[in-house]
């Protein structure tokens, strides 16, 4: 409680208010026992009235209890007329015995033993420690009710004393009874008052010490002591507390009267006191009931009062709850905050203890480093004694150092003398070096024109060879795993073949017969071409007879190059190389390019620079289409058309730059692959088609201010069985025609040209018009012959040999470069002999 008290300030408000009707109640309890004081003292009993209950009515009248103040003054006004009527009866009773209402005082007076516990309650009430807040209407409603009890023992007593005159004898020994403790008491009274008059005159006696005078007389005689009557006379001894006289003997009947009227005397007069009390007591009733109904209102208002407290109680509680449910949360926050704190600081330890053992670690490292360090020192130290000895070492030595330096130096300056010596003859040696580059150029002029002088001899070279040749390549016998041709798979016998000479320009076939007499005779069939290339020769080999005709289309002249002969014979094999062909196998095709190539970077040097187109085309069936097209275009249309400058073009064929080797190499291999379209949807048709690949090739000479034309034309003619031979029929039948046709013309343009006819029939076929700028005397041709070794080819290979011989023996004129406009040529020199023969 104090330390809501002193927490809570309207706590403290609220307790003080309760506490004021708690001195409201004291004032009536001691109210009360004034009251009951009073009417100790109106029955003629001298009351030490305590000091304590006459507070209350001083601070009752402090109070601002209105009811507390009228009870007072009232109370007063009893007190002054009962102590009034006190002295009267109190006068006759000094003489006498006490007064009626002693067990009133007695029990104010008396230990907890006594009787009527009303007004102990009072004493208790009045000497009692304050009421705890919580109950602070407990002490209110004991006092009232505590002087409910002294008014009831009052009332008690009155009725006692009423009935007691009312009744006979009977009652007049609980009459006499009462009396007798009355007397007792009042004789106690008398003794308490003594001892209180002594006490006021300073007297030593205490108040306690008069019960044990009153409750313990002396045990011998006392001589105040009378007996009354005997044996019922002890009663009334005891009831009365007469004094004691001896008892009469039973024969002693006038001394028993003389007793017995004694006793009547008393008991009179006792009962005239009594009847004199009890209209006292009536009127106290009166003033009693009146003051009770006033006390009553005015626990009516203390208990309203006390409601309202127990109201603002039960708001103290709920707030002291709210209070207490505020504390709780606050006291979990904080157990909360303990705890995060707790594992806070626990954390921190471990993080402590890590951090200690990282650097004892630490240490333990640096304490190692540390005793390394020493050891390096320590070394170094030593390092640093045997330094100091090497330094010695190493003065002494450049000592000798330095007297090196000084011979090095004399030497330098020799050295530099021979050097300026040196400067001088190379100054000498450059302007030699000025001369010779002098004598490089004119050398290189003179380089250049012996260019052009070869180019002239070359091309008089060319033309004494003839401006069209032969060339008849054999090709070996295969085994059946080399081929997939079905005629070269068919047989492996070999035909009688000789090669008579020694410079390879003779072949010879031989035949057996037999006559009409039955003798075996031999027929050979010897021929003559430029070059009979038999069936062990290489790609090499053939290419290195056909390079002179190569470096003439770089030279600027048309050249035109054929590959006929029978189906299988070898054509493809010679013109392209095989499928997938190393570079040992490669045809005349991509060698004559690559020649191509390597020549035009050469003569780069001596101030040519080439461009290079190419386009490669199929004549089958008198149509021409395109191989470096797309498969896909086979409803195209391709005419062929002569520029008036002797150019030969083809309408929509594709032309591709060759820049680089790689991309001639892509050309042919598109070319390929479309005749192996064509082949998968025409049967074969690479065996019955002529493939013409063309090679344009620009050249200028920024230095001679040269430039070249030259058309080179490499053919793979189809194959060139006859008719009746091939048995054909059908589309095939029709191929064959055409390819015959085709042929056929290709012989007669020649055979004109040899014949120097006005009319040489180009346009007859679509192979002799696409050529008729490559054939004739602007051009310079050749023509392989390929055949076959076998036995059973023999007679187409003596057909395509014979052609060839026909086609040897023409002469086709002379060769003229195209569009040339060689200084060379201007002046009139050994060119423009050759040109003009
Ligand atoms: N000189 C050679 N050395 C080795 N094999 C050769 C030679 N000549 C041709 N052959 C082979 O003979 C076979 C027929 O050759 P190729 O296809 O070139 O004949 P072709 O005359 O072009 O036939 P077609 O007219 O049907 O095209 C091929 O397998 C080829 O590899």
């Amino acid at each position: 409680m104090e330390n809501n008290e002193t927490k809570n300030p309207e706590l403290n408000r609220s307790i003080s208010k309760l506490r004021q009707p708690t001195t409201f109640a004291r004032s009536a309890s001691s109210t009360a026992i004034s009251a009951a004081v009073a009417v100790a003292k109106a029955a003629g009993e001298q009351v030490d009235i305590p000091s304590e209950p006459k507070r209350p009515l001083s601070s009752s009248t402090n109070n601002n209890h209105g009811t507390s103040t009228v009870l007072g003054v009232k109370r007063e006004a009893e007190q002054r007329a009962i102590n009034k009527r006190a002295k009267v009866v109190h006068e006759p009773e000094k003489k006498t015995v006490g007064a009626p209402s002693r067990p009133l005082v007695t029990t104010t007076r008396a230990p907890p033993a006594t009787r009527t516990g009303a007004t102990v309650s009072t004493r208790s009430t009045a000497t009692a420690p304050k009421p705890p807040v919580g109950r602070v209407n407990r002490p209110t409603t004991t006092t009232v009710s505590t002087t409910r009890s002294s008014v009831a023992a009052q009332r008690s007593t009155n009725m006692t004393s009423t009935a007691q005159r009312r009744a006979g004898t009977p009652a007049t020994t609980s009459s006499a009874r009462t009396t007798t403790t009355s007397s007792r008491t009042v004789t106690s009274s008398r003794t308490t008052s003594t001892s209180s008059r002594a006490s006021s005159r300073g007297s030593s006696v205490q108040p306690q010490s008069a019960p044990e005078t009153a409750s313990a007389p002396p045990s011998g005689s006392t001589p105040s002591s009378t007996t009354i009557g005997g044996a019922s006379g002890g009663d009334l001894d005891t009831v009365f507390e007469l004094p004691k006289k001896k008892k009469r003997p039973a024969w002693d009947t006038k001394g028993r009267l003389e007793d017995m009227e004694e006793l009547t005397s008393i008991m009179r007069q006792h009962l005239q006191t009594s009847n004199s009390n009890q209209s006292e007591m009536k009127n106290m009733l009166a003033s009693s009931e009146s003051k009770i109904a006033e006390l009553e209102t005015f626990r009516k208002s203390l208990e309203s009062k006390v409601q309202v407290k127990e109201t603002e109680n039960q708001d103290i509680l709920r707030k002291m709850q709210n209070v207490e449910h505020d504390l709780q949360l606050t006291a979990r926050r904080h157990e909360d905050e303990i705890r995060s704190l707790k594992s806070q600081h626990s954390m921190e330890v471990e993080q402590l203890k890590m951090t200690q053992a990282r650097l004892k670690e630490e240490t333990e490292r640096i304490e190692a480093k540390l005793k390394a360090t020493n050891l390096q020192l320590e070394q170094q130290q030593m390092d640093n004694v045997q330094l100091r000895a090497t330094i010695s070492t190493q003065s002494s030595n450049c000592l000798a150092l330095e007297s090196d330096n000084r011979a090095l130096k004399m030497k330098i300056e020799r050295t530099e003398n021979t050097l300026a010596q040196r400067e001088a003859t190379i100054e000498d040696l450059e302007k030699q070096l000025a001369a010779s580059q002098a004598t490089v150029q004119d050398l290189e002029q003179k380089i250049r024109n012996e260019e052009t002088i070869r180019r002239r001899l070359h091309n008089t070279i060319q033309e004494l060879k003839g401006n069209i040749r032969v060339f008849c390549r054999v090709r070996p016998i295969l085994s059946p795993s080399d081929t997939t041709s079905p005629t070269s798979k068919a047989e492996t016998t070999s035909a009688v073949i000789r090669y008579p000479d020694q410079e390879g320009r003779e072949i010879e076939f031989s035949q057996a017969s037999e006559t009409i007499t039955g003798t075996q005779v031999s027929k050979t069939y010897p021929f003559t071409f430029d070059k009979v290339f038999q069936p062990a020769s290489t790609q090499e080999d053939v290419f290195e007879e056909i390079s002179q005709l190569v470096q003439s289309a770089l030279d600027g002249y048309n050249v035109c190059i054929f590959a006929y002969g029978q189906t299988g014979s070898g054509k493809t094999f010679t013109m392209e190389g095989p499928p997938n062909a190393g570079d040992k196998d490669i045809g005349m095709i991509p060698r004559s390019v690559m020649q191509v190539y390597e020549n035009a970077k050469r003569l780069e040097d001596k101030g040519w620079k080439y461009t290079m187109e190419g386009q490669y085309v199929e004549i089958y069936n008198e149509t021409i289409n395109d191989l470096l097209g797309n498969p896909g275009d086979t409803g195209k249309k391709y005419e062929i058309r002569h520029g008036p400058s002797g150019k030969t073009t083809i309408t929509d064929i594709t032309t591709t730059v060759l820049t680089t080797p790689a991309k001639v190499e892509a050309l042919l291999k598109k070319a390929a692959q479309n005749r192996a379209f064509a082949s998968t949807n025409m049967n074969e048709r690479s065996s019955r088609s002529h493939c013409v690949f063309t090679l344009r090739l620009s050249g200028t000479n920024s230095i001679t201010d040269e430039s070249s034309e030259g058309i080179l034309n490499l053919i793979d003619l189809a194959g060139s069985e006859r008719l009746s031979q091939s048995g054909a029929t059908g589309d095939r039948l029709r191929e064959t025609q055409a390819i015959n046709k085709s042929l056929s013309c290709l012989g007669d343009v020649i055979q004109a040209i040899s014949n120097k006819d006005s009319h040489v029939p180009y346009r007859n076929s679509k192979l002799t018009y696409l050529l008729q700028h490559s054939l004739g005397g602007n051009s310079k041709t050749l023509m392989f012959v390929n055949i076959s070794p076998l036995l059973s080819n023999f007679n187409e290979t003596l057909c395509s040999l014979r052609f060839a011989t026909k086609v040897n023996a023409c002469t086709i004129g002379t060769a003229t470069k195209r569009a040339v406009k060689s200084s060379a040529a201007s002046n009139g020199t050994l060119g423009s002999s050759i040109s003009s023969s």
